[in-house]
């Protein structure tokens, strides 16, 4: 016989219309049975290989949802990590695992969780959170802005020529996994220095780039793993591909799937691209981890020959202004007054006086009259450098006050290298 606190399985459940889910924070004893309704929450089913790693990398500290009776209906997690920005880098709570169980949508559950994890980020004085969305309607209601833009690159390998004067050198080999971990390490750090959106890869993240089961191939190979070693033989990029073995009426018609290239040189990257749309037995590409502006476009003889489709990329949500806006540095002086819309968090919601000298900003409250009046998702969108606050004042996202404040702040926000997140989570 069940005891009298175990549901037998026979019961139905509670009629969700009447159910009245309650808040509730992830245990050592409850993570299994909330991580299994994540993954049902995407659909998909219990991944055992993926199940040990997903407990070190979400732990229950950072987990939490809504429970029904003991039944978890919805899900979310957060992980603080570092993000690098313009010059710098800033504590970043990496949000993921958002769910709600189809019987409980559309009731409120996801804006009640990304509420309380606002706050509770705020508290702890988180100063930027991030995410990838599932659906890009998701997240601008909650303040979230695409920070950085991603891109699905597509072409003929034939068509690929590099221009002229265009320099490789070196080699590149393909190692196991374990020998590519040892030498990225170093790689990702030097390319994450200067690379805004790219995040740290504290205890077990590595791992999530060399696990590789059967059924997430597609008909591909496994995963290749490259290193670029310069002319003095050192390290300098890394990178990892697939091959889908294919053949038509006139031949070989392969396909490589190219993933994130990470170099610390020009000729790394153009060596590592250059390995993989040389392979024999290839006719096409693909990247769909790449950035909307990829340095490849550059490489290229025939820029027409490569197929871009872009998307949002990793969204941001600037939890605490000063501290988020004087973690970056900028390439020009500006003295401005914003006004900071924010519906959602009124810690953040009002007017920021913007002084920056030599790089470095120096952000206060104020009462002063604006220069500037722009959305925290917009603040969010520009932070990393990779949106203009020129576009976003030509769309009518940005209300300019003062004549010059458009340029003033554009010039000083921009940065020398469009921002680029190669960590999904
Ligand atoms: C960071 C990540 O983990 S991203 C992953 C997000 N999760 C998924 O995609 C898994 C499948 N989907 C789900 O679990 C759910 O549908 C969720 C989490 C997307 C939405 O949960 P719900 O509880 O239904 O959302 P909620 O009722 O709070 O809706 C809030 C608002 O967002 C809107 N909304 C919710 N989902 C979507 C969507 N997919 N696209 C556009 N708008 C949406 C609602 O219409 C509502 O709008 P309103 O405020 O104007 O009325």
């Amino acid at each position: 016989m069940p005891s009298s606190r175990t549901a037998s399985p026979k019961r139905l459940p509670e009629p969700p219309h009447l159910a009245q889910p309650k808040l509730t924070q992830v245990t050592d004893r409850t993570w299994t049975s909330w991580h299994d309704t994540v993954i049902a929450g995407f659909q998909g089913s219990a991944e055992t290989e993926t199940t040990a790693l997903s407990r070190d990398l979400f732990p229950p500290a950072g987990c939490f949802g809504l429970r029904v009776g003991r039944a978890w209906v919805a899900t979310a997690s957060s992980t603080v990590r570092s993000l690098s920005v313009p010059g710098g880098e800033v504590p970043c709570a990496a949000v993921s695992d958002v769910t709600v169980a189809p019987a409980y949508r559309r009731r409120g559950l996801l804006s009640a969780m990304i509420r309380h994890q606002l706050d509770d980020l705020t508290a702890r004085k988180v100063p930027v959170a991030a995410l990838w969305a599932s659906e890009s309607g998701i997240y601008g209601r909650f303040g979230y802005g695409v920070a950085t833009w991603s891109a699905t690159l597509s072409g003929s390998t034939h068509e690929s020529a590099f221009l002229p004067d265009i320099a490789t050198e070196g080699s590149v080999v393909e190692v196991s996994a374990d020998q590519r971990l040892a030498a990225a390490r170093p790689v990702h750090e030097s390319v994450r220095a200067e690379q805004p959106g790219m995040f740290d890869r504290p205890g077990r993240w590595w791992e999530m780039e060399t696990v590789d089961p059967e059924r997430w191939r597609e008909g591909r190979s496994a995963r290749r793993y490259l290193v670029h070693f310069d002319a003095g033989g050192t390290v300098d990029g890394v990178g990892t591909y697939r091959f889908k073995d294919d053949w038509n009426r006139t031949g070989p018609a392969g396909k490589v799937s190219v993933g994130p290239v990470l170099a610390s040189t020009p000729t790394a990257y153009a060596g590592l691209w250059r390995y993989q749309l040389d392979l024999d037995l290839a006719r096409t590409f693909s990247a769909s981890g790449a950035a909307a502006q990829e340095t490849l476009l550059h490489l290229l003889a025939d820029p027409r020959a490569l197929d871009i489709r872009p998307a949002d990329g990793l969204y941001l949500r600037i939890l605490d202004v000063s501290e988020a806006l004087q973690s970056r540095s900028y390439l020009a002086d500006a003295a401005l007054v914003l006004q900071v819309a924010d519906p959602v968090l009124a810690s953040v919601d009002g007017r920021y006086s913007l002084r920056i000298a030599r790089g470095h900003a120096e952000v206060a409250r104020t009462r002063k009259a604006p220069d500037l009046t722009l959305s925290a998702r917009d603040l969010a969108a520009v932070y990393l450098g990779g949106v203009s606050v020129g576009d976003l004042h030509r769309a009518g996202r940005v209300r300019e006050h003062t004549a010059g404040a458009v340029r003033e702040a554009a010039g000083a926000f921009g940065w020398t290298r469009s921002p680029y997140c190669p960590d999904n989570f």
